[in-house]
């Protein structure tokens, strides 16, 4: 699939100021590279476009985004993966600190990097069932870094994020719920773009300018230190990729989700 197609974008059916924005890199939507540019590029039209709110969602039917692509990470080339790294720091940026109003519609697993699209956004509905969303990276034995936990700290307490983080903690939907690391749950895709659609209009009498400073002033927090430390945080990634326990700990996690599917056939 051409990186072109990796994100689409369609206005929403009732209201052309909405867009739907749908990410579609079968079969996980797991993000690499390619389609960590394509976000990049979306967002950077959204931002000068006549949408005033976007919908971020999936093509899978039963996975947001399974996080980061291993493979990018896995005996990485390391330019590319200086590429791989800076690119997922700036859709970040740009999700996080958008103009537009953004909500996620969880139309499955969200783990790692999914959690933080999601929590990226203003507002999440997520459709019920045995999916899971979070930060879970120290339960694959690597650490979060500092901006996946502000992210986290944006939507949901200091202490239960704490918890979150070291335990690995991987939310069933309910669980996410109580928590508030999602707002709203819903039966279905199209009734989690409702839900969303439904936040949006909230701010139907809201000028746009106030309310998006408003919002960034909110982030302002938490984007402060990536800003301030981009290479630094892309030396550190691209050093941690270098370390042998590191490249072991991934090959014995990819034959792990091999051997998952292996055995379910
Ligand atoms: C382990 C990392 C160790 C060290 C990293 C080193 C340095 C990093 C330093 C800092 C980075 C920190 C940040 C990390 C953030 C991340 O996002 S890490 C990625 C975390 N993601 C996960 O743990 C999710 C893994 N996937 C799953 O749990 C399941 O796939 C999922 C529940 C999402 C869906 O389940 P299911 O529908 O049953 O699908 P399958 O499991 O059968 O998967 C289908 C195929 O997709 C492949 N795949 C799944 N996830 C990924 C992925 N994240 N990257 C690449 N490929 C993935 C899977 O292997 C199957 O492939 P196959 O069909 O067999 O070829």
């Amino acid at each position: 699939m051409s990186s072109q197609n990796l994100v689409t974008v369609t206005p929403d059916k009732d209201n052309d100021e909405i867009a739907i924005v749908t990410m579609q890199r079968p079969p996980v939507n797991s993000l690499n590279l390619e389609l960590l540019q394509a976000l990049s590029k979306t967002l950077d039209e959204l931002s000068t476009s006549d949408f005033r709110a976007m919908v971020l969602t999936s093509a899978s039917p039963t996975v947001f985004s399974a996080g980061l692509d291993i493979m990018e990470m896995y005996k990485p080339d390391l330019k590319r993966a200086e590429q791989f790294w800076s690119t997922l720091q700036d859709v970040w940026l740009k999700l996080f600190e958008s103009n537009l109003i953004t909500a996620a519609a969880i139309n499955g697993h969200a783990p790692a990097g999914g959690c933080l699209l999601a929590m990226s956004c203003e507002y999440r509905a997520m459709v019920s069932g045995k999916y899971s969303i979070g930060l879970n990276e120290t339960a694959l034995g690597i650490v979060a870094p500092r901006w996946f936990m502000d992210c986290m700290l944006n939507t949901i307490s200091q202490r239960e994020a704490e918890i979150a983080l070291t335990t690995g903690k991987l939310f069933s939907v309910e669980e996410a719920l109580k928590v508030g690391l999602i707002d709203e749950t819903a039966k279905d895709k199209e009734d989690a773009i409702n839900k969303c659609l439904g936040f949006i209009e909230k701010f139907e009498s809201i000028p746009p300018l106030p309310r998006s400073m408003t919002k960034q002033k909110f982030r302002a927090n938490g984007v402060q230190w990536l800003k301030a430390n981009k290479q630094a945080d892309i030396d550190e990634f691209v050093h941690f990729l270098k370390f042998p326990q590191v490249q072991q700990s991934l090959e014995m996690y990819i034959h792990m989700l091999k051997s998952k599917q292996n055995k379910s056939e």
